[in-house]
């Protein structure tokens, strides 16, 4: 039987701790994941790098890429703001024989559900609370006043998504949360498909 390699998404309004949480599973070498790197259109952040964390666009050749029809899917997730899986990123990961790990907003998240229903796991990471995002936001020090305000105030329509998800992770406690991440990811890559993808 062929092996066929599975999608995990994690999806979460800014802040909820996706990123932690992706991080974490990558230094699981057993689930054997690889992150697809997504593409934006918005400056690095200090400490991110281009080809690891994103590939930075710039906004002009984003729109370039829509054009060209790259994207496997793509959302302006901020005013003026894009963020997009690349099809030639996936198609790479795939090759390698890798389980794929995204780290991409809500929408972007059901769309690769809908994609790929039977391979993908979609997870929704779950804030305590909308407070505590701005809380955690403010803490990570990498956005301004203004950018978290943006992303606080896009939260709630956010949330309002996750029953649409496969499985929500409540991230109150870091260590109980990466636990779960890493017992749910575990068991559905190692689940057999039922049917074939009608992608
Ligand atoms: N649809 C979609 N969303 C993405 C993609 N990559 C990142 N995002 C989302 O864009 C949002 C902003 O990401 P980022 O600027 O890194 O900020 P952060 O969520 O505050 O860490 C988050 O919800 C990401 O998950 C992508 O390829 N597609
Ligand atoms: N359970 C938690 N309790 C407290 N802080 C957390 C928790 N999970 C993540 N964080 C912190 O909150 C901030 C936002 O997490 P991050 O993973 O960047 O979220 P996202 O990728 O969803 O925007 C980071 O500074 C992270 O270290």
């Amino acid at each position: 039987m062929e092996v066929v390699p599975k999608l995990i998404v994690f999806s979460a309004p800014s802040g909820a701790g996706k990123t932690t949480l992706v991080r974490h599973l990558l230094k699981k070498k057993e689930l054997n994941l690889a992150f697809s790197i997504s593409a934006a259109s918005r400056e690095p952040r200090d400490g991110e790098q281009d080809g690891k964390d994103y590939y930075f666009l710039g906004i002009k050749e984003f729109k370039n890429r829509i054009r060209h029809e790259d994207f496997l899917e793509f959302e302006e997730v901020y005013r003026d703001q894009f963020y997009g899986t690349l099809k030639a990123e996936v198609e790479r990961l795939w090759a390698q024989g890798k389980n794929v790990i995204f780290d991409i907003d809500v929408v972007g998240g059901l769309r690769l559900k809908k994609k790929f229903p039977e391979r993908t796991l979609a997870i929704f990471v779950k804030p305590p609370s909308i407070n505590e995002l701005q809380i955690r936001l403010k803490k990570r020090k990498t956005e301004t006043p203004e950018k978290i305000a943006m992303r606080v105030a896009k939260a709630s329509t956010e949330m309002a998504t996750a029953p649409q998800f496969d499985v929500i992770i409540k991230n109150d406690n870091l260590t109980e949360a990466k636990a779960r991440a890493e017992q749910l990811v575990a068991e559905f890559i190692k689940k057999p498909l039922t049917q074939d993808e009608d992608e």
